[in-house]
């Protein structure tokens, strides 16, 4: 389950017919447990196509599908990760953890397993007592994933969710991130600025145009990652000076350059 699709997809803020073309033509499709990033020019319309498929954003033209069902409204299926932590301020690590599955009605014992096994998988069972102002940003931002991923929803959707993080502790998170991915794979929409990030972590990477914003190219990661064996739980300086990353990095480079020339020039 959670399979993404963005079929023919137009976005105009304002009025339909003097309003402000953010995006068009989009189409993209992610296969289940598949995790794509999104790479572009600032503006391009990155978060407006996560908040699409979140259901906080309504499409002007086109369709989105989630499991094939247009997407109408906030659902279950889907979570979010932003880059602004969003925790509760007055509730604890385990209680800001539990509030969705409290949302949800599930049972109380079902609910101690759930949030124990995340706290567990997020390594962060010597801080369920602890509060949001008690915990560095990397940890908030650690809760703030394992709210999303307790819920066990179809799709996981992250907007720079490690933009605000200092760079030591991204690099932690995105090594978390790859761990999951491998032993949870989850249909994920990532969304970033920056490259080597998307080369470490995504199946594929999407590369947006500049306004109105379209998806220019998708870059195969996966196939590479696979046959050139770096698909387990590497760290990130173990690939990052590897040729076939250097080699997919800079593709990608050239390619949101020629973006920024399109602006600039
Ligand atoms: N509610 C809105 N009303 C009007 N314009 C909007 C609205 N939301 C976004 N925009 C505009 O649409 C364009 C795309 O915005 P969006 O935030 O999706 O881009 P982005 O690629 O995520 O940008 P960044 O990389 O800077 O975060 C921008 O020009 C933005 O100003």
């Amino acid at each position: 389950m959670g399979a993404i699709r963005f079929d023919n997809v137009g976005k105009v803020f304002g009025r339909a017919n003097s309003g402000f073309a953010a995006l068009e033509a989009v189409d993209l499709d992610i296969r289940e447990r598949e995790f794509v990033a999104i790479v572009g020019p600032s503006g391009c319309g990155k978060t407006t196509c996560l908040r699409m498929v979140a259901g906080f954003e309504s499409v002007s033209s086109g369709r989105v599908l989630v499991n094939d069902r247009v997407v109408k409204a906030p659902g279950s299926d889907r979570a979010v990760v932003f880059q602004q932590f969003a925790l509760f301020p007055w509730k604890t690590v385990r209680q800001n953890i539990e509030f969705g599955l409290r949302n949800k009605r599930t049972p109380r014992d079902e609910r101690n397993e759930l949030v124990d096994d995340v706290l567990k998988l997020m390594t962060l069972e010597s801080h369920r007592d602890a509060y949001p102002h008690q915990l560095s940003g990397g940890m908030q931002q650690r809760v703030a994933i394992a709210r999303a991923y307790v819920l066990d929803p179809d799709v996981l959707l992250m907007d720079e969710p490690f933009g605000a993080l200092d760079a030591q502790t991204r690099v932690v998170m995105q090594e978390e991130l790859v761990r999951l991915a491998r032993i949870n794979p989850r249909t994920v929409l990532f969304i970033t600025h920056a490259v080597e990030e998307a080369v470490y972590l995504a199946d594929r990477v999407a590369i947006m145009s500049r306004r109105p914003g379209t998806i220019k190219e998708v870059i195969d990661v996966k196939t590479v990652r696979t046959s050139e064996d770096w698909d387990g739980f590497e760290k990130i300086e173990d690939v990052m000076d590897l040729e076939s990353f250097v080699h997919l990095r800079t593709r990608i480079w050239k390619s949101l350059r020629e973006e920024k020339v399109a602006v600039d020039g």
